[in-house]
């Protein structure tokens, strides 16, 4: 725990991780499986999870059942605008940006919904303050198809492969993966964030785009070992060291464990099916739900804590 002095009396800063959910679909076992993944991994520190008014209270209740902080909040659209994003649903993930508000947390790590965290990571939280940190992403999924750098070739993460091209003026700021980042809640900035976004056209990757505008000044790349985008083991594997890696991202399409069919392109890769696997091994562990741990912890008290039914389904045969 970080000490910091604040208006001349010495304050504990809180820290938290914090994830995203919105809908009554089925992102909410990812974000299951993160809460006992972040358990697995014994961390310090509570996952909160913000969720629009649309999650149900069912859902709401396994959260907390899980031992997650559920915090509602509202929705937030980007200006009016013909933009195409990359995937239609990108228009709801503008909403992570209340997170900027949860200001009774000193730092925080924010993690997408389809995130598994492997290994401890609480050392993140040391970071020194004032920088945005977050794993550079990679161009050459075809999600990027009608951007000019996929339009290229040219990608930040192997930029010997393709140069670019002078006549295209300098090269674009290194731009990183907004499915996790180390960062400070704080209400200017939040503000900022807020009246910055109302005169800001919309773009192909939402508010990932936004955020990478916003925080370039002081953005901080941090290793591929902490936000694995699953592309970058077809894409840019020399980048890459499997055994080392702590955070995998499973944003590939078709990849979400939860609904993997192992029918899209690039899913039955054995490094896919091996990650696919490892994140239901977590999330079908009953010792590592909430109730069972905390029961543990509690052993002979008189209590019993009612166990929900969380929504398990059966793991795909990944063979
Ligand atoms: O229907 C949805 C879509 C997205 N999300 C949240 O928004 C994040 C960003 O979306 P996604 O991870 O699908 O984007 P990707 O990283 O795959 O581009 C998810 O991880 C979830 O936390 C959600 O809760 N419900
Ligand atoms: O709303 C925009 C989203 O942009 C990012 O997803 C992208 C990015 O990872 C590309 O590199 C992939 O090619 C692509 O598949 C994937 O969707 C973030 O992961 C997500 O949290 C969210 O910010
Ligand atoms: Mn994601």
């Amino acid at each position: 725990m970080e000490m910091k002095f604040e208006k001349g009396s010495m304050e504990m800063q809180k820290r938290a991780f914090v994830t995203f959910l919105a809908g009554n679909g089925d992102y909410v076992k990812g974000v299951v499986g993160l809460a006992k993944g972040l358990r697995k991994t014994n961390t310090a520190y509570p996952l909160v999870v913000a969720v629009l008014p649309d999650v149900p209270q069912e859902h709401r209740q396994i959260l907390e059942t899980q031992g997650c902080i559920v915090r509602e909040i509202e929705p937030i659209y980007p200006p009016e605008n013909q933009t195409q994003f990359a995937m239609a649903y990108f228009v709801i993930n503008y909403s992570k940006l209340r997170i900027w508000e949860f200001v009774e947390y000193g730092k925080m790590i924010y993690l997408d919904g389809d995130i598994q965290v492997f290994d401890n990571i609480d050392h993140l939280f040391d970071y020194p303050d004032g920088q945005f940190y977050a794993v550079m992403d990679c161009f050459c999924e075809k999600t990027w198809s009608n951007t000019p750098r996929y339009k290229i070739g040219y990608c930040q993460q192997s930029p010997e492969r393709v140069q670019w091209p002078e006549e295209m003026g300098v090269p674009p700021p290194l731009y990183f993966n907004a499915g996790m980042f180390v960062f400070e809640p704080n209400l200017s900035t939040y503000n900022h964030l807020l009246n910055t976004l109302k005169i800001t056209a919309p773009t192909t990757f939402a508010e990932q785009d936004f955020l990478n505008m916003f925080f370039r000044e002081i953005y901080c790349p941090i290793p591929p070992v902490y936000n694995l985008v699953l592309a970058m083991l077809w894409r840019h594997p020399e980048n890459i060291d499997l055994d080392n890696v702590k955070v995998v991202h499973y944003c590939a399409v078709g990849s979400k464990p939860w609904r993997y069919t192992g029918k899209e392109e690039n899913m039955q890769r054995e490094d896919i099916k091996m990650l696919v696997e490892k994140w239901w091994d977590i999330y079908l562990d009953e010792s590592l739900d909430y109730y069972n741990v905390d029961a543990l912890k509690n052993a002979g008290e008189d209590d019993e804590k009612e166990s929900v039914a969380v929504p398990y389904v059966t793991a795909p045969s990944a063979a």
